[in-house]
Protein backbone atom coordinates (compact mmCIF):
# COMPACT_ATOMS: atom_id res chain seq x y z
CA UNK A 1 0.00 0.00 0.00
CA UNK A 2 1.33 3.33 -1.10
CA UNK A 3 0.04 6.37 1.24
CA UNK A 4 0.37 9.88 -0.65
CA UNK A 5 0.07 12.50 1.79
CA UNK A 6 -0.68 15.87 -0.52
CA UNK A 7 -0.79 19.32 0.94
CA UNK A 8 -2.79 18.44 4.43
CA UNK A 9 -2.93 21.58 6.66
CA UNK A 10 -5.01 21.55 9.79
CA UNK A 11 -6.47 24.23 12.33
CA UNK A 12 -7.50 24.02 15.82
CA UNK A 13 -9.22 27.12 16.15
CA UNK A 14 -6.43 29.82 15.31
CA UNK A 15 -3.81 27.05 15.93
CA UNK A 16 -1.91 25.80 13.43
CA UNK A 17 -1.17 21.98 13.83
CA UNK A 18 -0.54 21.17 10.30
CA UNK A 19 0.72 23.88 7.25
CA UNK A 20 0.96 21.89 3.84
CA UNK A 21 2.37 18.68 4.93
CA UNK A 22 3.48 16.76 1.62
CA UNK A 23 5.17 13.04 2.26
CA UNK A 24 5.08 9.91 -0.05
CA UNK A 25 4.96 6.66 2.00
CA UNK A 26 6.23 3.59 -0.77
CA UNK A 27 4.78 -0.08 -0.01
CA UNK A 28 6.17 -2.08 3.11
CA UNK A 29 8.12 1.05 4.41
CA UNK A 30 8.29 1.97 7.69
CA UNK A 31 8.77 5.37 8.01
CA UNK A 32 8.64 7.18 11.34
CA UNK A 33 7.18 10.88 12.40
CA UNK A 34 9.90 12.60 14.48
CA UNK A 35 9.83 15.75 16.19
CA UNK A 36 9.47 17.64 19.75
CA UNK A 37 6.14 17.73 21.58
CA UNK A 38 3.13 19.45 19.88
CA UNK A 39 4.87 19.47 16.19
CA UNK A 40 1.86 17.70 14.67
CA UNK A 41 3.27 14.23 14.54
CA UNK A 42 -0.01 12.69 16.27
CA UNK A 43 -2.60 15.11 14.32
CA UNK A 44 -0.69 13.95 11.02
CA UNK A 45 -1.06 10.05 12.20
CA UNK A 46 -4.95 10.67 12.71
CA UNK A 47 -5.44 12.67 9.57
CA UNK A 48 -4.14 9.13 8.08
CA UNK A 49 -5.83 7.15 9.73
CA UNK A 50 -9.34 8.63 9.23
CA UNK A 51 -9.88 9.84 12.90
CA UNK A 52 -9.27 13.30 12.49
CA UNK A 53 -10.14 14.95 8.90
CA UNK A 54 -8.04 17.45 7.70
CA UNK A 55 -9.20 21.44 6.45
CA UNK A 56 -6.94 20.88 3.56
CA UNK A 57 -5.35 18.56 1.54
CA UNK A 58 -5.64 15.09 0.63
CA UNK A 59 -4.18 11.55 1.77
CA UNK A 60 -4.13 9.03 -1.09
CA UNK A 61 -3.98 5.05 -0.48
CA UNK A 62 -2.69 3.26 -3.25
CA UNK A 63 -3.61 6.16 -5.52
CA UNK A 64 -7.03 6.46 -4.76
CA UNK A 65 -8.22 9.53 -2.42
CA UNK A 66 -8.97 8.23 0.99
CA UNK A 67 -10.20 11.74 2.58
CA UNK A 68 -13.63 10.67 2.59
CA UNK A 69 -13.08 6.78 3.43
CA UNK A 70 -14.37 5.86 7.21
CA UNK A 71 -11.59 4.95 9.66
CA UNK A 72 -13.11 1.34 9.38
CA UNK A 73 -12.54 1.18 6.31
CA UNK A 74 -9.18 2.17 6.00
CA UNK A 75 -8.17 -0.92 7.06
CA UNK A 76 -5.71 0.34 9.37
CA UNK A 77 -4.38 -1.11 12.16
CA UNK A 78 -3.31 0.82 15.30
CA UNK A 79 -0.67 1.05 18.55
CA UNK A 80 -0.88 3.43 21.07
CA UNK A 81 0.97 4.14 24.04
CA UNK A 82 -1.48 3.84 26.51
CA UNK A 83 -2.10 0.02 26.18
CA UNK A 84 -5.66 0.07 24.57
CA UNK A 85 -5.94 -3.47 25.92
CA UNK A 86 -9.42 -4.93 27.18
CA UNK A 87 -9.22 -5.70 30.51
CA UNK A 88 -11.75 -8.11 31.04
CA UNK A 89 -10.40 -10.15 28.48
CA UNK A 90 -7.88 -12.79 27.88
CA UNK A 91 -5.11 -12.07 25.91
CA UNK A 92 -6.27 -14.31 23.22
CA UNK A 93 -9.66 -12.45 23.28
CA UNK A 94 -8.17 -9.50 22.69
CA UNK A 95 -6.04 -10.92 19.65
CA UNK A 96 -9.41 -12.16 18.43
CA UNK A 97 -11.79 -9.61 18.75
CA UNK A 98 -11.27 -7.72 15.49
CA UNK A 99 -12.05 -11.43 13.65
CA UNK A 100 -14.75 -11.91 16.30
CA UNK A 101 -16.71 -8.44 15.28
CA UNK A 102 -16.44 -8.76 11.51
CA UNK A 103 -19.94 -9.35 9.88
CA UNK A 104 -20.93 -12.55 10.08
CA UNK A 105 -20.23 -12.93 6.13
CA UNK A 106 -16.77 -12.26 6.54
CA UNK A 107 -16.04 -13.49 10.25
CA UNK A 108 -13.51 -16.47 9.67
CA UNK A 109 -14.59 -19.69 11.88
CA UNK A 110 -13.94 -20.42 15.12
CA UNK A 111 -11.05 -23.03 14.18
CA UNK A 112 -10.01 -20.34 11.56
CA UNK A 113 -9.78 -17.67 14.45
CA UNK A 114 -7.97 -20.05 16.83
CA UNK A 115 -4.94 -20.84 14.27
CA UNK A 116 -4.87 -17.30 13.35
CA UNK A 117 -4.54 -16.07 16.71
CA UNK A 118 -2.19 -18.29 18.14
CA UNK A 119 -0.14 -17.59 14.99
CA UNK A 120 0.16 -14.37 15.44
CA UNK A 121 0.57 -14.82 19.59
CA UNK A 122 3.69 -16.74 18.13
CA UNK A 123 4.89 -14.27 15.96
CA UNK A 124 5.24 -11.62 18.87
CA UNK A 125 6.72 -14.41 21.00
CA UNK A 126 3.98 -14.72 23.39
CA UNK A 127 2.23 -17.69 22.42
CA UNK A 128 2.35 -19.19 25.94
CA UNK A 129 0.53 -16.18 27.48
CA UNK A 130 -2.32 -16.85 25.78
CA UNK A 131 -4.53 -17.45 28.92
CA UNK A 132 -3.61 -14.66 30.99
CA UNK A 133 -5.48 -11.45 31.73
CA UNK A 134 -3.86 -7.85 30.52
CA UNK A 135 -3.47 -7.26 34.59
CA UNK A 136 -0.94 -10.17 34.08
CA UNK A 137 1.40 -9.11 31.74
CA UNK A 138 4.66 -6.64 31.61
CA UNK A 139 4.29 -3.23 29.47
CA UNK A 140 6.33 -5.09 27.26
CA UNK A 141 4.50 -7.77 26.93
CA UNK A 142 0.90 -5.92 26.46
CA UNK A 143 2.42 -3.44 23.81
CA UNK A 144 3.17 -7.06 21.95
CA UNK A 145 0.23 -8.47 22.49
CA UNK A 146 -1.20 -4.94 21.55
CA UNK A 147 0.21 -5.62 18.02
CA UNK A 148 -0.93 -8.66 17.37
CA UNK A 149 -4.07 -7.20 17.90
CA UNK A 150 -3.83 -4.67 15.40
CA UNK A 151 -2.19 -7.20 13.49
CA UNK A 152 -5.07 -9.31 13.42
CA UNK A 153 -7.37 -8.19 10.78
CA UNK A 154 -4.34 -7.99 8.37
CA UNK A 155 -4.06 -4.32 8.02
CA UNK A 156 -2.70 -2.83 4.88
CA UNK A 157 -1.02 0.32 7.03
CA UNK A 158 0.01 -0.09 10.50
CA UNK A 159 0.12 3.00 12.46
CA UNK A 160 1.99 3.18 16.09
CA UNK A 161 1.65 6.17 18.17
CA UNK A 162 4.63 6.26 20.60
CA UNK A 163 4.22 2.39 20.79
CA UNK A 164 6.91 2.16 23.64
CA UNK A 165 6.44 5.79 25.27
CA UNK A 166 5.53 4.15 28.49
CA UNK A 167 8.23 1.60 29.06
CA UNK A 168 11.64 1.70 30.85
CA UNK A 169 14.99 2.16 28.40
CA UNK A 170 15.92 -0.75 28.57
CA UNK A 171 12.09 -2.85 27.72
CA UNK A 172 11.62 0.29 25.02
CA UNK A 173 14.95 -0.86 23.26
CA UNK A 174 14.82 -4.55 23.11
CA UNK A 175 10.87 -3.67 21.59
CA UNK A 176 12.54 -1.36 19.07
CA UNK A 177 14.86 -3.85 17.59
CA UNK A 178 12.10 -6.50 17.79
CA UNK A 179 10.01 -4.25 15.75
CA UNK A 180 12.14 -4.02 13.44
CA UNK A 181 12.37 -8.03 12.93
CA UNK A 182 8.54 -8.16 12.77
CA UNK A 183 8.58 -5.37 10.31
CA UNK A 184 10.90 -7.19 8.44
CA UNK A 185 9.29 -10.54 8.13
CA UNK A 186 5.42 -8.68 7.36
CA UNK A 187 6.40 -5.93 5.41
CA UNK A 188 3.40 -4.15 6.13
CA UNK A 189 3.75 -0.20 5.31
CA UNK A 190 4.05 1.52 8.91
CA UNK A 191 4.30 4.62 10.16
CA UNK A 192 5.38 5.41 13.74
CA UNK A 193 5.51 8.45 15.74
CA UNK A 194 8.46 8.95 18.20
CA UNK A 195 10.36 11.91 19.94
CA UNK A 196 12.84 9.58 20.74
CA UNK A 197 15.19 10.55 18.28
CA UNK A 198 17.83 7.07 18.79
CA UNK A 199 14.51 4.95 18.48
CA UNK A 200 13.59 6.57 14.89
CA UNK A 201 17.10 6.35 14.13
CA UNK A 202 17.25 2.51 15.29
CA UNK A 203 13.79 1.36 13.78
CA UNK A 204 13.12 3.85 10.65
CA UNK A 205 13.80 3.05 6.97
CA UNK A 206 13.50 6.92 6.18
CA UNK A 207 12.63 9.42 9.21
CA UNK A 208 10.69 12.34 8.69
CA UNK A 209 11.40 15.44 11.00
CA UNK A 210 8.52 17.50 12.02
CA UNK A 211 8.69 20.86 13.79
CA UNK A 212 5.27 23.52 14.04
CA UNK A 213 3.37 21.62 11.96
CA UNK A 214 6.02 21.37 8.81
CA UNK A 215 8.46 18.59 7.54
CA UNK A 216 12.27 19.96 7.98
CA UNK A 217 13.26 17.25 6.57
CA UNK A 218 13.27 13.54 5.00
CA UNK A 219 15.60 11.04 4.84
CA UNK A 220 17.15 7.70 5.46
CA UNK A 221 18.74 7.86 8.74
CA UNK A 222 22.11 8.50 7.64
CA UNK A 223 20.89 10.78 5.18
CA UNK A 224 19.40 13.29 8.14
CA UNK A 225 22.28 12.53 10.54
CA UNK A 226 25.23 12.70 8.18
CA UNK A 227 23.03 15.92 5.95
CA UNK A 228 21.14 17.98 8.33
CA UNK A 229 18.52 19.96 6.47
CA UNK A 230 18.38 22.99 9.14
CA UNK A 231 19.43 24.10 12.02
CA UNK A 232 16.39 22.39 13.98
CA UNK A 233 17.52 19.17 12.55
CA UNK A 234 20.49 19.59 13.56
CA UNK A 235 19.35 20.19 17.12
CA UNK A 236 17.34 17.93 17.27
CA UNK A 237 19.42 14.80 16.28
CA UNK A 238 21.83 14.78 19.22
CA UNK A 239 24.08 17.20 21.55
CA UNK A 240 25.41 20.13 19.27
CA UNK A 241 27.62 23.25 20.51
CA UNK A 242 26.34 26.06 18.73
CA UNK A 243 28.68 29.10 17.56
CA UNK A 244 27.56 32.61 16.20
CA UNK A 245 29.53 34.38 13.49
CA UNK A 246 29.81 35.28 9.82
CA UNK A 247 30.61 33.58 6.55
CA UNK A 248 33.55 35.98 4.40
CA UNK A 249 34.70 34.98 0.96
CA UNK A 250 33.56 31.12 1.61
CA UNK A 251 35.69 31.09 5.40
CA UNK A 252 33.27 30.84 8.17
CA UNK A 253 34.90 33.47 11.28
CA UNK A 254 33.15 31.96 14.57
CA UNK A 255 33.85 32.85 18.18
CA UNK A 256 37.35 31.78 18.79
CA UNK A 257 37.99 29.88 15.41
CA UNK A 258 37.51 29.77 11.96
CA UNK A 259 37.51 26.80 9.60
CA UNK A 260 36.65 26.39 5.57
CA UNK A 261 32.18 26.62 4.79
CA UNK A 262 32.72 24.22 1.33
CA UNK A 263 29.14 24.44 1.53
CA UNK A 264 28.81 28.36 1.02
CA UNK A 265 31.76 29.12 -1.32
CA UNK A 266 29.44 31.72 -3.20
CA UNK A 267 29.21 33.77 -0.24
CA UNK A 268 30.74 37.19 0.00
CA UNK A 269 29.65 37.89 3.40
CA UNK A 270 26.43 37.05 5.62
CA UNK A 271 25.65 36.68 9.18
CA UNK A 272 26.26 32.59 10.36
CA UNK A 273 25.70 29.53 12.98
CA UNK A 274 27.67 26.86 13.36
CA UNK A 275 26.95 23.98 14.88
CA UNK A 276 29.93 21.33 15.96
CA UNK A 277 29.13 17.74 17.62
CA UNK A 278 30.73 17.27 21.00
CA UNK A 279 32.79 14.16 19.31
CA UNK A 280 34.26 16.49 16.76
CA UNK A 281 37.05 18.30 18.80
CA UNK A 282 39.96 17.96 19.55
CA UNK A 283 41.32 18.93 22.81
CA UNK A 284 44.88 19.64 23.79
CA UNK A 285 47.01 21.07 26.48
CA UNK A 286 47.82 24.63 25.69
CA UNK A 287 51.52 25.05 24.10
CA UNK A 288 53.00 27.03 21.16
CA UNK A 289 51.07 26.35 17.91
CA UNK A 290 48.26 25.02 19.17
CA UNK A 291 45.65 26.66 17.51
CA UNK A 292 41.58 26.72 19.02
CA UNK A 293 39.65 27.95 21.75
CA UNK A 294 41.26 28.14 24.55
CA UNK A 295 38.88 26.81 27.75
CA UNK A 296 39.07 25.67 31.36
CA UNK A 297 37.72 22.10 31.97
CA UNK A 298 34.64 22.92 34.69
CA UNK A 299 33.65 19.27 34.85
CA UNK A 300 34.50 15.87 33.42
CA UNK A 301 32.46 12.85 33.58
CA UNK A 302 33.91 9.43 32.52
CA UNK A 303 31.51 6.78 31.46
CA UNK A 304 33.71 3.55 30.07
CA UNK A 305 35.58 4.29 27.05
CA UNK A 306 34.30 7.76 26.80
CA UNK A 307 35.52 11.05 28.59
CA UNK A 308 32.76 13.96 28.69
CA UNK A 309 33.72 17.42 29.63
CA UNK A 310 32.21 20.84 29.82
CA UNK A 311 34.31 23.42 29.01
CA UNK A 312 34.34 27.21 30.01
CA UNK A 313 36.01 30.09 27.40
CA UNK A 314 38.50 31.28 29.30
CA UNK A 315 37.75 34.99 30.01
CA UNK A 316 34.37 34.87 29.16
CA UNK A 317 32.17 33.50 32.17
CA UNK A 318 28.68 34.45 30.80
CA UNK A 319 29.65 32.24 27.60
CA UNK A 320 27.71 29.18 26.99
CA UNK A 321 29.59 26.04 28.16
CA UNK A 322 31.16 23.62 25.42
CA UNK A 323 30.38 20.40 25.59
CA UNK A 324 33.43 18.03 24.34
CA UNK A 325 33.89 14.43 24.37
CA UNK A 326 36.76 12.35 23.81
CA UNK A 327 38.74 8.96 24.44
CA UNK A 328 38.76 8.39 28.28
CA UNK A 329 42.10 7.07 27.78
CA UNK A 330 43.19 10.05 25.84
CA UNK A 331 41.69 12.05 28.68
CA UNK A 332 43.71 10.40 31.20
CA UNK A 333 47.03 11.09 29.55
CA UNK A 334 45.92 14.79 28.99
CA UNK A 335 46.51 14.68 33.22
CA UNK A 336 44.19 17.70 34.22
CA UNK A 337 41.54 18.26 36.41
CA UNK A 338 38.92 20.84 37.00
CA UNK A 339 39.96 24.02 36.75
CA UNK A 340 43.19 23.63 34.16
CA UNK A 341 43.41 25.26 31.11
CA UNK A 342 42.80 23.32 27.98
CA UNK A 343 42.54 24.39 24.15
CA UNK A 344 39.71 22.72 22.03
CA UNK A 345 39.48 22.89 17.77
CA UNK A 346 36.32 21.79 15.75
CA UNK A 347 37.33 19.38 13.69
CA UNK A 348 33.87 19.55 11.54
CA UNK A 349 31.12 21.80 11.78
CA UNK A 350 28.00 22.63 9.79
CA UNK A 351 27.06 25.83 8.68
CA UNK A 352 24.18 27.20 8.33
CA UNK A 353 23.79 31.36 6.98
CA UNK A 354 21.65 33.77 8.49
CA UNK A 355 18.84 33.47 6.42
CA UNK A 356 18.23 29.49 7.87
CA UNK A 357 18.57 30.66 11.84
N1 LIG B 1 -8.30 18.48 19.53
C1 LIG B 1 -7.43 19.47 19.66
N2 LIG B 1 -7.85 20.73 19.98
C2 LIG B 1 -6.97 21.75 20.09
N3 LIG B 1 -5.66 21.64 19.87
C3 LIG B 1 -5.18 20.44 19.55
C4 LIG B 1 -6.02 19.30 19.42
N4 LIG B 1 -5.27 18.24 19.07
C5 LIG B 1 -3.98 18.68 19.00
N5 LIG B 1 -3.93 20.02 19.27
C6 LIG B 1 -2.73 20.85 19.26
O1 LIG B 1 -2.06 20.67 18.03
C7 LIG B 1 -0.65 20.60 18.22
C8 LIG B 1 -0.12 19.30 17.64
O2 LIG B 1 -0.57 18.22 18.44
P1 LIG B 1 -0.07 16.73 18.19
O3 LIG B 1 -0.75 15.87 19.20
O4 LIG B 1 -0.21 16.40 16.77
O5 LIG B 1 1.47 16.88 18.56
P2 LIG B 1 2.59 15.78 18.69
O6 LIG B 1 3.69 16.21 17.81
O7 LIG B 1 2.03 14.43 18.48
O8 LIG B 1 3.02 15.98 20.20
P3 LIG B 1 3.29 14.91 21.37
O9 LIG B 1 4.64 14.32 21.06
O10 LIG B 1 3.32 15.79 22.59
O11 LIG B 1 2.19 13.93 21.36
C9 LIG B 1 -0.41 20.72 19.70
O12 LIG B 1 -0.01 22.05 19.99
C10 LIG B 1 -1.75 20.41 20.33
O13 LIG B 1 -1.94 21.13 21.53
Amino acid sequence: MTIQIRSVSKHFGAFTALNGVNLDIAPGELVALLGPSGCGKTTLLRIIAGLESADAGSVLFDGTDASDLHVRERNVGFVFQHYALFRHMSVFENVAFGLRVRPRATRPSEAKIREKVMELLKLVQLDWLADRFPSQLSGGQRQRIALARALAVEPQVLLLDEPFGALDAKVRKELRRWLRRLHDELHVTSIFVTHDQEEALEVADRVVLMNRGQIEQIGTPEQVWAQPASPFVYGFLGDVNLFHGRVEDGKAHLEGFSLPADDHAHVGSASAVAYVRPYDFDVALPAPGVEGIAVTLARSLVVGPIARLELQRQGDASAGIIEAQIGAEQFRALGVGVGDALVVQPREARVFLGENI
